[in-house]
């Protein structure tokens, strides 16, 4: 099927139905301005997973076969149309009528294009310049053999390849906004993470490139668009020129004050146009609200996110920006507990990484390091008690190699501390993890004294240290690269939208895709087979 034709040009008007023979993709909703607002159905994606079939009994035989068949019938609703509709991204003229014009964006220099680019000395030289508006990125490039290949991902039962195509990022030829009528706001949520400064900063470069002198920051998070004694904060090319040398936030964070109404009575007062939002699941669920809600009230306004999550916990996205600074940061906790550990007597380093539910942090800072013998993450369970129990393989460590190094992800173990939680949540409703850090350092003391074994542990949390510093040389690529996408996706028209790499390329994706739920370490995956190959640790069940 050509690619046209799974996912129309996205700067025109779109018909759903005429895209989507199975079934209409959206949803209209009467509004009294008599706009249309178009909304994705959602859809679950099914993933196989490995189940030996071996000596099961007829009850469990009847019951895989029952789910066999609600699997089947799962599998036959998702084709290479409903993948084409569900990464569209939503444009501003699904629901406004506006005309593109040229784009005022010359790559060949920081200054913008006058209009029609007839006394630009690059007006014969714009070719290759430009992303087509039919250019498409492959998300997924394995084809599976097998549902039971490692860490297969199978969209039906027979691991057929499906093509799920997604805009690729980019600037385009036409463009949806006047660069002099742009009221642009740029505003960070959630925690820290490095690379927010680096973000920020091509954020403002790349409108001053487009021409747009009207540029603010909104002061910690959602927050800031609201709270009284909160205050905007000017921005141009000057005044973040150099603020990516520095980690942290030039505008500040926060948690908590989701208000969208309030929010969205802000962006109106404020009159900006260009929303742009930095930050991790929770804060682009609240970017799409405010998308839903401008456009319910008839305001024209793109909202554009980059993501933003140390955890990378961003589902369809290789990685997130900070995560490699993270990683990288944290092989310093990791030696100092391992120098520890082998310094002392019976010594035992623990390193506590980020890590809410996601162990990609602790996964790769471990395999990465080669000095962490075990890996503890939330993604899989482990026992500490009994002749299986992680416990016991300290102690056989400390009997064999005289060290242990554990690296622990914070989110790992919270069965075992369930009555500290409490339920207790953040200001943005995220649960506050009992520290398992803390919590395995007792563990392990209290076993070693038990058996008259002496054990020295010694605790390492370098979390914060990690979250606030800047960011690799790495990381400032993608943040560069996100940064500019976010700005020509806002000129582009796509609103309600995030900007991510896939496969190396850079595109553009409906944020519903990306947020349904959090991306977590597949404990059938390569790459957790690999770290478990590196740290030599046993199955702690
Ligand atoms: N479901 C939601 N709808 C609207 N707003 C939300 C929602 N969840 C969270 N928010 C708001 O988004 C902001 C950031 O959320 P949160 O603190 O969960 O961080 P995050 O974006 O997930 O990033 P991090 O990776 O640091 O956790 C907060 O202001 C929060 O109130
Ligand atoms: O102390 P804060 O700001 O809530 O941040 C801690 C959280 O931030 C995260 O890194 C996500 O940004 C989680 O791993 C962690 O639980
Ligand atoms: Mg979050």
């Amino acid at each position: 099927m050509a690619v046209a034709s799974l996912f129309p040009s996205s700067g025109l008007r779109v018909d759903g139905n005429a895209t989507n023979t199975l079934s209409s993709p959206f949803v209209s909703l009467s509004l009294p301005n008599s706009l249309s607002i178009r909304r994705r159905k959602s859809r679950t994606i099914a993933l196989a997973l490995n189940q030996p079939d071996s000596g099961r009994s007829d009850h469990v035989v009847r019951k895989a076969v029952s789910t066999e068949r609600r699997e089947e019938e799962r599998y036959s609703t998702i084709s290479e149309e409903d993948y084409a509709e569900n990464f569209r991204p939503p444009h501003i003229t699904d629901v406004f009528d506006i005309s593109p014009r040229p784009s005022t964006f010359c790559a060949k220099t920081s200054l913008p294009l006058p209009e029609g680019r007839t006394t630009n000395r690059f007006s014969n030289d714009l070719g290759k310049m430009f992303i087509h508006e039919d250019d498409r990125v492959l998300l997924k490039t394995i084809k599976y053999a097998s549902p039971a290949s490692a860490g297969a991902e199978c969209v039906d039962r027979d691991c057929n390849f499906h093509h799920q195509w997604v805009a690729r990022a980019g600037p385009r030829q036409k463009i949806y906004f006047d660069p002099e009528e742009v009221n642009a706001a740029i505003v960070t949520c959630g925690g820290l993470c490095p690379g927010l400064n680096d973000v920020i900063r091509q954020i403002v470069l790349t409108l001053d490139c487009y021409g747009v002198e009207n540029i603010r920051g909104i002061p910690n998070g959602y927050r800031g668009f609201f709270e009284e004694n909160l205050h905007d904060i000017p921005l141009s090319r000057e005044i973040v020129q150099n603020i990516h040398l520095e980690g942290g936030s030039l505008l500040g964070v926060s948690r908590g004050g989701s208000k969208t109404a309030d929010i969205v009575d802000s962006i109106k007062r404020k009159g900006i146009n260009m929303l742009f939002v930095l930050g991790g699941n929770g804060t682009h669920a609240g970017a799409l609200a405010i998308h839903n809600e401008c456009h319910k009230r008839g305001m024209k306004v793109v909202v554009v996110g980059v993501p933003k999550t140390i955890d990378n916990d961003i589902l369809l996205m290789d990685r997130t920006f900070g995560f490699d600074t993270a990683v990288e940061e944290a092989q310093k906790a990791i030696m100092t507990a391992y120098i520890e550990a082998t310094s002392a007597y019976n010594g035992v380093g623990i390193v506590k990484l980020m890590g809410r539910q996601s162990g990609f942090i602790a996964m790769h800072a471990s395999l990465a390091s080669g000095q962490v013998d075990v890996c503890l993450i939330p993604e899989v369970k482990f026992t500490l008690d009994g002749p299986e129990g992680m416990l016991q393989h300290i102690q056989y460590l400390l009997e064999t190699k005289g060290r242990a190094v554990i690296c622990v992800a914070e989110g790992a173990g919270q069965d075992l501390m369930a009555s500290l939680s409490n339920g207790a949540t953040d200001p943005s409703g995220n649960p506050i993890l009992g520290d398992i850090g803390v919590h395995l350092t007792k563990e392990v003391k209290r076993h070693f004294k038990d058996i008259g074994v002496p054990a020295d542990v010694k605790y390492i949390d370098p979390t914060y240290m990690i979250r606030a510093c800047r960011a690799n040389a790495s990381d400032r690529i993608l943040c560069a690269v996100l940064g500019q996408n976010a700005v020509h996706a806002g000129f582009a028209g796509f609103t309600g939208i995030t900007v991510g790499i896939a496969n190396n390329h850079y595109v553009v994706l409906p944020i519903p895709e990306v947020i349904s739920h959090a991306r977590n370490v597949d404990p059938n995956s390569r790459m957790w087979h690999r770290c478990l190959t590196s740290t030599g640790q046993p199955d702690f069940a």
